[in-house]
């Protein structure tokens, strides 16, 4: 019998201690059946979440998609002649937020370019006329005028410095930036951060650590399927999770499979293997049993349900009205329809605001109280009100 035979008790028991070692997780992929990884990881969210799904109501503001940075998996970024290049003034951002509004959504999810005022004449001018210096000065702005709308603004705008998270904190109640990974090496010579020095692991890591000592609720996780390795996706979590461990602030991981995209350095790589993405999914939860897991169902549009029985708690947003900038060609679904998968397989399905119900205390009162007026008394969101 082997030193390191794991079955289902002593994945349980790994998760009462303290450090979990990479090398003893690699050996329990080598060991143990695949079903039974996902059936402890299902059976941890049971225990942990319950069979409730969450998922949030939002829309999608394509607030500038020019960037200093190039990531080879992106078609999200544009350049100054594109069609696709968005520049929302501040009239849009307010007519998108009473569209919002209308549709009972409670998100707003603000995205941009990275700094694109550092390289591109044409976002600094246009930032200037609109009357900001940069980029987060604007979300700031647009983030009061959605809040005055009814809507909460969720800022995913890349890495953003400890001064300018501090002044969004005021009106976004959560925030986001995707970690991608924690590997270097995915920064080398052909590899697709080598043109993006802010996905360079140190500078991530460190934002988000910054929001933790601002105690904002943050949203992040891995991007699977660009080349890393399951060490690497390992190696990420355990990342991930020693900064939760140390300030509590990390509310939700996204777990997002890659999809290639025409004329890009990458159309020619894959979508992850099923079973690979799966297992990376699963074993999140096996190494962090009570966080909020996401999977975004439009980047699995045959098969998103069968991620309900490997571990995740949540959906992310879902948009009525926009579309997902980053991954077009890919609509959300019919939220009825989600919610209707959910029932069919034993689990309820609630709306959520971008931060977490148990994230939620961390926001300041002025947006607790504005919470307070849809929230149900577990602080998810009034089903009166989103259905
Ligand atoms: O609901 C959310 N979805 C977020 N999404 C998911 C997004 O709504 C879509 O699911 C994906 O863009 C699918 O392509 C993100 C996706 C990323 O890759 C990086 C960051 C985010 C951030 C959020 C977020 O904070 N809230
Ligand atoms: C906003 C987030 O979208 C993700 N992202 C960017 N490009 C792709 C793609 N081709 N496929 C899937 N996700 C992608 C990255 O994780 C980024 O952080
Ligand atoms: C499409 S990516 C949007 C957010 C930011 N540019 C990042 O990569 O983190
Ligand atoms: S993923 Fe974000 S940082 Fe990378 S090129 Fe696209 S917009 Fe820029």
């Amino acid at each position: 019998m082997s030193e390191l035979q794991f079955d289902f008790e002593i994945i349980h028991k790994i998760n009462e201690l303290k450090e979990i070692k990479k090398e003893g997780i690699l050996q329990l992929l080598k060991e143990v059946p695949k079903e039974t990884i996902f059936d402890t990881a299902s059976n941890l969210r049971n225990e942990r979440k319950g069979k409730r799904i969450s998922f949030s109501k939002k829309a999608f503001f394509n607030i500038i998609n020019l960037c200093r940075d190039t990531c080879s998996y992106c078609t999200y970024k544009a350049e100054p002649n594109d069609a696709k290049l968005s520049m929302m003034n501040l009239e849009t951002v307010k007519g998108l937020s009473k569209l919002a509004k209308k549709y009972n959504c409670t998100e707003a999810l603000f995205v941009t370019g990275e700094r694109p005022e550092q390289k591109y004449s044409e976002a600094k001018r246009w930032l200037k006329n609109e009357g900001f210096s940069s980029t987060a000065e604007y979300l700031i702005h647009c983030s009061e005028i959605v809040l005055n709308e009814g809507v909460f603004p969720h800022t995913n705008a890349g890495n953003l410095t400890k001064s300018e998270m501090k002044e969004l904190q005021k009106s976004n109640v959560s925030m986001g930036i995707m970690l991608e990974n924690s590997s270097t090496r995915l920064r080398e010579k052909g590899m697709p951060h080598e043109d993006a020095p802010s996905k360079e692991p140190k500078v991530r890591l460190n934002v988000l650590r910054n929001a933790g000592e601002l105690k904002i609720p943050m949203t992040t996780g891995i991007l699977v399927g660009i080349g890393e390795s399951m060490e690497e996706c390992i190696q990420s979590i355990l990342d991930i999770k020693q900064i939760h461990e140390k300030y509590g602030n990390i509310q939700e991981i996204i777990l997002q499979n890659f999809h290639p995209k025409p004329e890009t350095l990458m159309s020619n790589h894959n979508t992850p293997k099923e079973d690979y993405f799966k297992t990376v999914v699963a074993l999140c939860r096996i190494l962090m049993p009570g966080a909020n897991i996401q999977i975004p169902p439009n980047l699995s549009p045959n098969n998103y349900h069968e991620f309900l029985t490997i571990g995740i708690n949540d959906w992310g947003g879902i948009s009525p009205i926009t579309s997902d900038y980053v991954n077009p060609e890919f609509s959300w679904p019919n939220i009825q329809n989600v919610e209707k998968k959910c029932n069919d397989l034993g689990f309820s399905f609630k709306a959520r605001f971008p931060a977490y119900p148990e994230f939620i205390p961390l926001v300041n009162n002025e947006l607790k109280q504005r919470i307070s007026l849809i929230a149900d008394e577990e602080n998810y969101v009034e089903e009166s009100y989103w259905k």
